[in-house]
């Protein structure tokens, strides 16, 4: 006989996760509906609600992190992981998707059979049809007349809308997957390194240097990198302008944003702060990309520079030095560099800030949250060698770059997902 029982009052873990998911559901809908937003629903036409207010985000937040426990308490450790492993063919479906333009492809209103689809990407209509049933089960398109038309769901209609959401996907499948199936072996090969160029990604793709410097001589994949940058800063948890909210910007009239990219961020910040003015900082191939992102109403207080980030500062005494998913980007050692190379600038007072993730500790928040920044944590090591940071990480990559910056703390601010983790430079007088 069994040890361990369940008396028939007590509530199951189970039945409790399914009380709160029920109880957090009517919440999530009373706050949909008490903003107008449009109810969940597959349908093409529901309004998609890709920006919810805070307390709605809050409890879908909350609802991701029920539901999950839900499905591995049901599933069972096995089910649990088999269908993790099954899970990789979502790839294969999502590289179709993107590689044969699928959803741009299929008519906003109206469908398009199979055999016409089939005839414009030049596959066999057998091999559409399956790739495109099996999206179904992912409520990407919906099937009309018997099954021999596609058509739009909500979810494969925001695809079809969404080119820098497409840009991400094909980035996802060509760049970063490659590199996941040989991240074990680069930890294999080169164990402890720091070096980007002993990653899964530069085994996957022959580099023998970072992904950054390979960019500089193919501007097509570079600008496939700055778009999918371009879709995470379109997404409001991830916006960079938070960061206007993290600080008081009173007194700061010069900011560096280095590795900005084609300055998404520093227009979202000049946009916000009329008194800034902000300098771009990033590779030269970026140059045209960025330029031409910079509305002609900002153009006297953005501008665009090249330089290496690795390399002495060339603009001293900015109030701020901005870096934006830089650091995740590279090992602590090479981490350490980019702090130094700042040295030189800086005036007293002036705030290094980093805007990135902090890892939370391990068990400190729901598996879910903690689940979503390790991911990163990974996909940074399969990509460079480079990983994500708790605070203390955080702290001590500053005191070790220079005594002289006095570690000022991480903020975070509300509905933001990444946090603001900065640095004061204070040297002796
Ligand atoms: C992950 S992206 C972040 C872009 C931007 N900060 C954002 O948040 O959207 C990393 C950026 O670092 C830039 N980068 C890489 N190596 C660099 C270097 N040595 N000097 C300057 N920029 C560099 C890349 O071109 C890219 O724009």
């Amino acid at each position: 006989m069994s040890t361990f029982q369940v008396t028939d009052t007590a509530v199951s873990e189970l039945e409790q996760l399914a009380q709160d998911i029920a109880s957090k559901t009517q919440e999530f809908l009373a706050v949909l509906r008490r903003n107008g937003c449009a109810l969940p629903s597959h349908d093409p036409d529901t309004a998609r609600n890709d920006s919810l207010p805070i307390e709605g985000t809050v409890l879908q937040r909350h609802l991701m992190e029920l539901t999950t426990e839900l499905q591995a308490l049901v599933q069972g450790p096995r089910l649990h992981v088999h269908n993790q492993v099954l899970a990789h063919v979502n790839l294969v479906n999502l590289h179709a998707i993107y590689s044969f333009k699928l959803p741009s492809r299929v008519p906003m209103e109206g469908s398009i059979s199979y055999a016409e689809l089939a005839g414009k990407i030049q596959v066999g209509e057998d091999v559409v049809r399956r790739i495109a049933r099996y999206s179904i089960t992912k409520h990407i398109f919906r099937e009309v007349d018997g099954g021999d038309r596609l058509t739009h769901s909500v979810t494969s209609k925001m695809l079809a809308e969404s080119p820098m959401m497409m840009e991400w996907i094909g980035m996802v499948c060509e760049e970063m997957w490659p590199a996941a199936t040989q991240a074990v072996s680069a930890l294999a090969k080169w164990p402890r390194s720091q070096e980007p160029q002993h990653s899964g990604y530069a085994l996957a793709h022959g580099l023998e240097t970072h992904v950054f410097d390979m960019l500089v001589d193919q501007p097509e994949r570079a600008e496939r990198f700055a778009n999918a940058m371009v879709y995470f800063n379109s997404i409001e948890d991830l916006a960079s302008h938070h960061l206007c909210d993290a600080y008081d910007w009173k007194s700061v009239s010069q900011v560096v944003d280095i590795g900005g990219s084609a300055g998404s961020t520093a227009v979202a910040l000049a946009t916000r702060l009329p008194r800034v003015s902000i300098v771009i900082q990033d590779q030269a191939v970026l140059e045209d990309q960025a330029r031409r992102s910079i509305p002609p109403a900002l153009a006297d207080r953005v501008s665009f520079m090249a330089h290496d980030f690795f390399q002495d500062q060339p603009v001293r005494d900015a109030d701020v030095y901005h870096f934006r998913w830089i650091f995740h980007d590279w090992s602590d050692r090479y981490c350490l560099k980019l702090l130094r190379a700042l040295v030189p600038a800086l005036k007293p007072g002036a705030r290094v800030v980093v805007s990135d993730f902090v890892v939370p500790e391990s068990g400190a928040t729901s598996w879910y949250t903690e689940g979503l920044v390790r991911g990163f944590d990974l996909a940074m090591m399969e990509l460079f060698n480079a990983r994500e940071r708790e605070e203390r990480d955080w702290q001590k990559l500053f005191v070790e770059a220079d005594s002289r910056f006095r570690f000022a703390g991480v903020r975070t601010v509300p509905g933001a997902d990444l946090a603001f983790i900065s640095a004061i430079w204070t040297p002796p007088v």
